[in-house]
């Protein structure tokens, strides 16, 4: 099958400046990650590990050092291309507060993409906003409320419907629950397990959260500073882990864990010696 998407040796480096020197940061290595129709596969790693800025190449935010993205198997390289590639992949940032508009009011933040890329008339603009509202569990009154008057859920479940407006294929959520309290957390991944079945997307889904993972993904990709240490279905990893860097990340599982075990700040194998820090 051809992927969706794909991320294909993707590297960047980043270079900073400190103190009048120059600091080259890399921030991913060579790093390979397909999507399938369909398919959720999740990307975990601690802070730092490179998810974001691999996802956000993914989407054009951030452009690669070296390496390809593929759309539909086919290198995307101009910019009718990267048009063609928003119009099928949304991306979900972690903070709806930044990226949600505060003075505009959600149902003006929903029709939005909508005018971006050119789609309906104002009646069809007002029709797909109720639609979404309404795939999204939210009643058509909020159309007319700011950000600043909704609950962290409510403005989450708006940000979902504004990245489904123009109908993508693939969504791109970023840390999406992890500001959320847990109970509200639960309620916006069972709509978004909802949504990806209904709707037939493939997520790509970023947490550092492995219960999130568990919970939602048929794959799961775990990095370590910007390389992937272990990659495969959910229940082999999970079950049967390979890297210690993995069983590391298991084990920081409150429910996994040991009292007094090492928590984070764990070593993967292959990298400077396969143990825990
Ligand atoms: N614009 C930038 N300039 C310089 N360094 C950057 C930039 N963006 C990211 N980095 C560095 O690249 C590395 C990877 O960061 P990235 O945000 O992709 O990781 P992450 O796993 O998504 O972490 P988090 O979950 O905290 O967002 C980090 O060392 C980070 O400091």
């Amino acid at each position: 099958m051809t992927a969706i998407l794909e991320g294909r040796n993707i590297v960047k480096t980043f270079t900073t400046r400190r103190g009048g020197q120059k600091h080259e940061v890399r921030a991913v290595g060579d790093v390979t990650v397909a999507a399938d129709r369909g398919e959720i596969v999740g990307l975990v790693g601690e802070s730092g590990c490179g998810k974001t800025t691999f996802s956000r190449i993914l989407i054009g935010i951030e452009t690669a050092s070296s390496g390809t993205v593929l759309h539909d198997g086919k290198p995307v390289a101009t910019k009718a291309d990267w048009k063609a590639l928003r119009r099928d992949v949304q991306y979900v940032f972690q903070d709806p507060y930044t990226s949600l508009c505060p003075t505009m009011r959600i149902g003006e933040a929903l029709a939005e993409p909508l005018l971006v890329h050119g789609i309906g008339d104002k009646s069809e603009r007002a029709e797909r906003v109720r639609e979404a509202l309404s795939l999204v569990g939210l009643q058509g009154f909020i159309a007319d409320r700011l950000p600043s008057q909704l609950s962290g859920g409510q403005r989450q479940r708006v940000s979902l419907a504004r990245a489904l407006m123009i109908r993508p294929r693939v969504l791109i959520c970023d840390e999406i629950v992890s500001g959320l309290d847990v109970s509200v957390q639960a309620q916006v991944l069972t709509l978004l397990t909802e949504l990806q079945a209904s709707l037939g997307l493939s997520l790509i889904f970023i947490s550092h959260d492995l219960r999130v993972i568990r919970y939602l993904c048929d794959r799961v990709v775990v990095m370590y500073r910007g390389e992937i240490v272990e990659q495969g279905p959910v229940e082999r990893v999970f079950g049967a882990p390979e890297s210690d860097y993995t069983r590391g990340l298991l084990a920081a599982i409150p429910d996994h864990s040991r009292r007094g075990e090492p928590r984070l700040g764990l070593r993967p194998a292959g990298h400077e010696g396969a143990r825990l820090a």
